[in-house]
């Protein structure tokens, strides 16, 4: 009873002495006693503490996203943190982040520092546009004094790069086209976006495993060699012709090299620009980590000397190039500045200061006709690495098999690899010619009758292509022995014309010659060059 009558008085006295100390002190006194009281609590702390909130007025704090977006991915949670899940808009992954009130350790040149997420609900919402949210949200950074001189501002520049990385990453990939003929959008940009869902990636890319890895390894080179670009001088950017019949995967290794790298692609329709100075504006409003393509650059543009042989009048006029530079018209007639693009506009383009004004950026052509192409584009660090995507080969074969048939993995595959129908394939293969593309086509054809009828069906059809090779060989074998027998002589010379011209005209047969030497297959030194720079990096 004692005791209660104490404790009674004790807390009479408390608030009496409360009273007293609010009625000698105003409010403004008591305000400024605790910031003091903080401030020397914080003088004396080994830590230096920095918010991050997650609104800054009345906008979003882009800080704050970027720190959740790091954080979800890289500093590792400490035990028992919660993660909230998240989809971007356009993101086709979901992100991760930490939740109210907990925290994660990460360290960052050999520091280590405590990020706390902080939520408290909001007192009054008071007047604004736009309704703010409910609870006030910030994260605290806490490092040691002595590392703050190490950390900042590195630190913050290293959270904002790996936040765009990692939102690019998990964000659809876009396809950007010219298709409005120089006209400008709303926002005065030249470019279409859409979406880019091309689902084809190095894995499912049928090709030699040896030239695919080496070109995965150039792009991964590409990609992280800021450092070296830098330090060499050189503008950050690469070149890659393809070049190879058709159907044998050449716009599909550009979607592979895009969702490879996480880059948006710029596919240029060269008919659509009239001008060199436009074609510098579209490349201008392109953005770094992107892959500019020129497809069929053959067929998009006239690469031939002009004023050595006009053409023929079209109805359409087209944008012409000409070799020696002039500014001349699909038609023939000479055009005035302005009217036409040039073969020095488009080298500018890949090539001159201009290529420069932005970093991290892939230039693609391809091209069904390479020997149409003028040497000034092949020349050394114009297109830095040449491809050749060949006819299917046996180990190309097998990537497309696992693809179709649903093979589990290289084991399930290696196990036929005694079976008839595999070794046919084997066998065959070369001899069908068939591009990667109308293997896909009998395989879809065939995909619901089971593996190894489907695999018998696609060995039918080479041998059907080689038979019918075979048949139009002996055919021209039989007009030749025809012309011998009617007066003509030296039989020798003929057969190795005949041999000649077949080897001209099979690019499976070139293809041979450049497999032997790898990918790189560029005149004048290019593979020295593209190798240097691959041991430099
Ligand atoms: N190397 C390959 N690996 C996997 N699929 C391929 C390959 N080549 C072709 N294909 C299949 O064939 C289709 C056509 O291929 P793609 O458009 O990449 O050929 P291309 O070389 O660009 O042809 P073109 O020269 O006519 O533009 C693709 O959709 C793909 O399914
Ligand atoms: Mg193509």
């Amino acid at each position: 009873m004692e005791y209660w009558a104490a404790l009674a008085s004790l807390m009479g006295a408390f608030a009496f002495l409360q009273g007293v100390v609010h009625a000698m002190f105003p409010a403004e006194l008591r305000a400024a006693l605790a910031r003091l009281l903080g401030r020397l609590t914080r003088a004396f702390s080994p830590y230096c503490y920095f918010d991050v909130t997650e609104m800054e007025g009345m906008s979003t704090n882009e800080i704050y996203d970027a720190v959740q977006l790091y954080l979800s991915s890289t500093a590792a949670p400490a035990s028992g943190a919660r993660l909230s899940l998240s989809r971007p808009l356009n993101a086709s992954s979901f992100t991760f982040g930490l939740a109210a009130s907990d925290r994660v350790v990460d360290t960052f040149a050999g520091c280590a520092v405590t990020w706390e997420h902080v939520v408290a609900p909001r007192q009054g919402q008071g007047f604004s546009w736009r309704p703010l949210p409910e609870e006030k949200r910030r994260f605290t950074l806490r490092i040691r004094r002595g590392d703050r001189d190490k950390l900042l501002p590195a630190y913050l520049d290293h959270i904002l790069a790996a936040a765009a990385d990692i939102k690019r990453r998990s964000q659809d990939r876009m396809l950007y086209t010219n298709a409005r003929g120089g006209v400008m959008d709303s926002r005065g940009l030249p470019w279409d976006p859409v979406p880019f869902k091309h689902p084809s990636t190095f894995d499912t890319l049928a090709m030699d495993p040896a030239r695919k890895a080496a070109i995965m390894a150039d792009l991964r080179d590409f990609a992280d060699g800021s450092a070296f670009y830098e330090r060499t001088g050189r503008a950050w950017k690469r070149g890659y012709l393809l070049y190879g019949p058709p159907g044998t995967g050449k716009s599909s290794m550009i979607a592979a090299m895009a969702n490879f790298l996480g880059y948006d692609v710029y596919d240029l329709e060269l008919t659509e620009v009239s001008s060199n100075a436009e074609l510098r504006k579209l490349l201008m409003k392109t953005t770094s980590k992107s892959i500019i393509v020129i497809e069929d650059i053959d067929c998009s543009v006239d690469l031939t000397n002009r004023a050595a042989a006009p053409p023929k009048p079209k109805p359409n006029p087209r944008p012409s190039i000409t070799v020696d530079g002039a500014m001349v018209n699909q038609d023939g007639g000479a055009g005035g500045a302005g009217q036409s693009i040039t073969l020095s506009g488009l080298l500018n383009f890949t090539d001159g200061l201009w290529s420069c004004c932005g970093a991290e950026r892939i230039f693609v052509f391809t091209t069904n006709h390479i020997e149409k192409l003028d040497p000034a584009l092949l020349r050394s660090g114009r297109m830095d690495m040449h491809v050749f995507m060949s006819y299917c080969s046996f180990p190309a074969l097998k990537i497309l098999l696992k693809n179709y048939l649903g093979f589990q993995d290289d084991e399930e595959l290696d196990r036929l690899s005694d079976s008839d129908a595999m070794r046919g394939l084997e066998e065959w293969v070369d001899a069908a010619e068939i591009t990667p593309a109308d293997v896909s086509e009998v395989l879809i054809k065939n995909r619901r009758s089971g593996k190894t009828e489907a695999m018998q069906g696609l060995l039918d059809e080479f041998r059907a292509r080689a038979e019918t090779r075979g048949r139009g060989f002996s055919d021209g074998a039989a007009a030749a022995a025809g012309n011998e027998a009617a007066g003509g002589d030296g039989e020798n010379e003929e057969e190795e014309e005949e041999e000649e011209k077949r080897a001209l005209e099979s690019p499976k047969e070139a293809g041979k010659e450049q497999d032997v030497g790898g990918i790189d297959s560029c005149a004048d030194g290019q593979d020295e060059e593209a190798e240097e720079g691959k041991k430099q990096v």
